[in-house]
């Protein structure tokens, strides 16, 4: 039987990590959770168990923890693309490193006190390969959204099959998981992340939606016409159903205002809005 190694990578998944940063008397923290990969010449340890390529998963962990303590986090983008660098030039073996990160918001409550916030959480995935290529993907997650109306369903394609009522008025509710690729590198991670995300959620709000599909695209189109520093937005949209409830057996009318939320089965849109002449994506979405 012939048979060979397949792509492969390995690394250190869900290093977390929190930085408390000392002014005086007023602190400020950052929490992430990294996520480090390495690939390269990883044949022998797969095919004969020589571990002589093989930096330890161990030791790429010590270097996000040994690395925040020297160079401070900065923006998530900014850390990954330190960590990704050391790692694609610290071995021989290794020609590729990918680092992802994801933030969790913490609100101040006081001098050193925080309240961790519930919500959407701030994500990126950079590559660097030992030749100086990099990418940068920068996104979120978890970001719930609801209009209470302004969006309607029908005119869908029907067949025996299909029981779904045409809707006028719905609500439309979803949890955004956006990512987005940079065109080179930027100076500001952190407002860019700003900028896309104000513009997410805008055309979300303010699109008069006949599909949540037709929703995708005013997403991702708002967030390309406004922030030149991206050339692709990909979006993974859950579609939150909000099923109004007869009310009629107890005398009562339903003018859209009772809703059963129910949590599955549940529709998922997923597409990707792009520059015309975006540059090839290589490897920044792997
Ligand atoms: O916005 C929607 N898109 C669909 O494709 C779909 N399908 C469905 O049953 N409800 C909806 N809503």
């Amino acid at each position: 039987m012939a048979v060979k190694l397949g792509p492969n990578r390995y690394g250190k998944a869900q290093t977390r990590l929190v930085h408390v940063v000392k002014d005086g008397p007023v602190h400020h923290i950052r929490d992430v959770n990294v996520s480090t990969s390495l690939s390269g010449d990883m044949e022998a340890v797969h095919l004969t168990g020589d571990n002589a390529a093989v930096l330890p998963t161990d030791t790429q962990k010590n270097t996000v923890y040994a690395f925040a303590g020297r160079h401070g986090i900065g923006q998530i983008e900014e850390f990954a693309l330190l960590l990704a660098g050391h790692f694609a030039r610290s071995q021989p073996s290794i020609h590729h490193a990918r680092v992802e990160i994801e933030e969790y918001a913490w609100r101040r409550e006081g001098p050193h006190s925080f309240a961790r916030e519930g919500g959407e959480v701030r994500t990126c995935v950079v590559h660097r390969d030992r030749d100086g290529r990099a990418s940068v993907v920068s996104g979120l997650k978890d970001l719930v959204l609801l209009n209470s109306t302004g969006s309607e369903f029908h005119g869908y394609a029907v067949d025996e099959y299909t029981t779904l009522p045409p809707a006028a008025d719905r609500v439309l509710a979803t949890a955004v998981e956006a990512r987005w690729r940079h065109t080179g590198g930027t100076s500001s991670y952190g407002s860019s992340y700003e900028r896309v995300r104000r513009c997410l959620v805008e055309a979300f709000t303010g699109t008069h939606s006949r599909s949540l599909q037709q929703t995708l695209y005013a997403m991702g189109e708002r967030a390309l016409a406004t922030c030149e520093e991206i050339c692709e937005v990909r979006l993974t949209l859950p579609n939150k159903h909000h099923f109004a409830v007869d009310l009629s057996p107890f005398g009562l009318a339903n003018d859209n205002e009772v809703f059963f939320a129910a949590d599955r089965p549940y529709g998922l849109i997923e597409g990707s809005v792009l520059r015309e002449d975006a540059p090839d994506a290589g490897f920044a979405w792997e």
